[in-house]
Parts: structure tokens; C-alpha cells; sequence
């Protein structure tokens, strides 16, 4: 059987960082795979930046093991230091540098050859669109350069591994879909951790999500299962004029668990949106369809099924966290353990 270890970039078995009075991460475990692009989530002060730091070398961990690529993080910051490429959040950059300027300069720190880095800071320049500001002094720029820039500097050396802490915090959309493309092509070159606020960004460009809350994983895996996980029950929505007993009685002929969550007030013309779920995930709306339409007294105008996005798995896992820290310590121990992914 092959060694799940020997294939990640990046294992984290019980990290704990505590700050003074403060646990900020709690025990913490997640394996990323070589390659993989893993989002990371979580509402402010979850911990998110801190298990960057330390993933980093940046801060000790207060107790735990990480290995970046088989290095211990612990015993040789200098070495793992070198196998990742950072960008932290707000990434502090010289005002008065010229682009190019800086990535040769970062490179020299990096101990990359002269003859190499010239190549090098060409391709990233066309890389991350860099090019007609290659002479422009960083101060100057817009905030969109400026994440490429960080960006550019974190991929140099090609590390095996990236962790960008949110990358397109500030930028606009069309600044957004280049800084997404620019990660999406790092898939399978490079490991990846994100960590971003922005869902919809996380779930186009991610392979894999870990949420976490309070410090501690409160969900992992890919955006389909979790959704699965999490949500369970599909749902529906239809617009329709009729009485609502005619409904449930060709609901419950269509599926014995498809149920009326909520029902609208009619409009002028008398239709109402009704919300609906159901059990399981198959989809049952042609189903729906031709049932409603042969029932006779009831008229459709629209019919729907919702399309769960990842600010509900997001909203769901950290709401269920909640729920656990809510509860009495007695009833916490009896609680579902959550996956450490
Ligand atoms: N240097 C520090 N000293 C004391 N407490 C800290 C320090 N840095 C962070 N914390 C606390 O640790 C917890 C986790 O903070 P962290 O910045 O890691 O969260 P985050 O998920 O990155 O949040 P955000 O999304 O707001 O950046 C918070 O309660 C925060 O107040």
C-alpha cells in the first residue's frame, strides 16, 4: 500500500499555537497532497494566519509537528524556508524599488544565479502580466500590481510549495480573474494553500478546502463532498399558482421525503415561490415538472433547483462549530468529533 505521507507537500499533525492567554490554533492535522491547490477557510480570528506562520517557519509552533516536504519545520527553519514561497496578508513591499529592481534583488536573497534569474524574471514578468510596469517604482503602482509582484516573488525560485494569505484581498473582479488564472496555473506544478475570505474564489480555484473555526478543523474535503456533507438535503424552488394541498399531495407522489420548507405570500397574479427539499441528490425536477403539469389545477411559471455554493458549506460548518463550543463542557465530550482531514 502506498504512504500517504510520502505523497504530501505539506503534513501538520496537532499543532497547537498559543499566544500569550490566547490558544489561536488547537491542535490542528491536515495532510496536502504534491501538486494540490488546498483553500483555506475560516471567519476572522479562526487562525488562519497563524497556522501560516508557522507553517512558514515564521513563528514557533507551541506544540505539533510540520514537515514541508519531509523537512521539519521545527528543526530546520532555514531549510523549509527556502522549499516555500510567501506572501503574507498586506504584503509589505519596498515603495521605492523598481519592479524588476526588487525581483532581482529577492532573487540574489534567494541565492539564485545571475544567469538564471534574468531569464527567470522575464517569463514572470509575462507570467503576471507584469511587463509594461517592469520599470515603474512599486510605490506607485495600483494594488493589483502589487499582489502580482508578490505573487511573482513568491514563485522565483519555483519552491515546491505556496501559501499566499489572501491573495486578492482589494483587487477588483477583472484584477481577481487575472490573480486566478495565475494560481490556477500553478496546479499541479506547485503545492498550494490559499487563504482567502473571497468563497467563490476559493471554489473555482481549489482542489480541496479546510475549514476552520476557533482554531480548530471544523470541515475538509472538496467543495462537491462537503457540500454533500453539510447540506445533505437538495432543494428547489418553484414559482406556482394553485392550492397548496394539490402541491404536497404531488410532491408526496413525485418523493416520500420532498417536503415545503417555506411559501411566499401570492403576487398579483396570484403565484407563489415555494421552497422545497428533498432527501437525497438526484435531481427530481423533470419529475416535478411533469407531475405538476398533469395535476391539472396547479401552474407553474418557474422551477429551479438550487445550486449550493461554498459560503453555505462554510456557513453550515462553522454554525455547527458554534454549536458545539455552545454547548455544556458535559455535552461537548458526547459530540460528534469532527475530521482533521
Ligand atoms: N501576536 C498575537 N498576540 C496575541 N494574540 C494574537 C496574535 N496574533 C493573533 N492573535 C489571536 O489569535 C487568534 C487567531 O488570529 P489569526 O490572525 O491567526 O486569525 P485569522 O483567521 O487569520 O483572522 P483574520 O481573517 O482576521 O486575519 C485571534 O484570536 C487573534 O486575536
Amino acid at each position: 500500500m502506498s504512504d500517504p505521507e510520502a505523497a504530501s507537500a505539506i503534513v501538520v499533525e496537532n499543532l497547537v499555537k498559543s499566544y500569550a492567554g490566547v490558544t489561536a490554533v488547537n491542535n490542528i492535522s491536515f495532510n496536502v497532497a504534491k501538486g494540490e491547490i488546498l483553500g483555506f477557510l475560516g471567519p476572522n480570528g479562526a487562525g488562519k494566519s497563524t497556522t501560516m506562520r508557522v507553517l512558514t517557519g515564521f513563528l514557533p509552533a507551541t506544540s505539533g509537528n510540520v514537515e514541508i516536504c519531509g523537512t521539519s519545520v521545527a528543526a530546520e527553519t532555514g531549510a523549509v524556508k527556502r522549499l516555500i514561497g510567501y506572501m503574507p496578508e498586506n504584503n509589505p513591499l519596498p515603495e521605492d524599488m523598481r519592479v524588476v529592481e526588487y525581483l532581482y534583488y529577492r532573487g540574489r536573497l534567494k541565492e539564485m544565479g545571475r544567469k538564471q534569474l534574468g531569464p527567470r524574471i522575464d517569463e514572470l514578468l509575462e507570467l503576471c502580466d507584469l511587463k509594461r510596469v517592469r520599470h515603474r517604482i512599486i510605490g506607485k503602482l495600483s494594488k493589483g500590481f502589487r499582489q502580482r509582484i508578490g505573487i511573482a516573488e513568491a514563485i522565483l525560485a519555483e519552491p515546491p510549495v505556496i501559501i499566499m494569505d489572501e491573495p486578492t484581498i482589494g483587487l477588483d473582479p477583472h484584477q481577481i480573474l487575472i490573480v486566478r488564472d495565475l494560481i490556477a496555473r500553478l496546479r499541479g506544478r506547485m503545492t498550494v494553500i490559499i487563504s482567502s475570505h473571497i468563497l467563490p474564489e476559493i471554489e473555482m480555484t481549489c482542489d480541496r478546502v479546510l475549514i476552520i473555526n476557533q482554531g480548530r478543523v471544523v470541515a475538509a474535503g472538496e467543495p462537491a463532498a462537503l457540500k454533500r456533507e453539510l447540506l445533505g438535503r437538495a432543494r428547489y424552488q418553484l414559482e406556482l399558482a394553485g392550492e397548496s394541498a394539490d402541491l404536497a399531495a404531488v410532491l408526496a407522489a413525485v418523493d416520500p421525503t420532498l417536503e415545503i420548507t417555506t411559501e411566499s405570500t401570492p403576487d398579483a397574479d396570484g403565484f407563489r415561490t415555494f421552497d422545497l427539499s428533498v432527501d437525497h441528490e438526484s435531481d427530481c425536477s423533470e419529475q416535478l415538472l411533469i407531475a405538476i403539469t398533469r395535476q391539472g389545477n396547479l401552474r407553474l411559471r418557474a422551477l429551479s433547483r438550487a445550486q449550493p455554493t461554498l459560503e453555505d458549506v462554510f456557513l453550515a460548518a462553522t454554525r455547527r462549530s458554534w454549536d458545539v463550543v455552545d454547548r455544556k463542557p458535559n455535552e461537548r465530550n458526547s459530540a460528534a468529533k469532527y475530521p482533521s482531514a
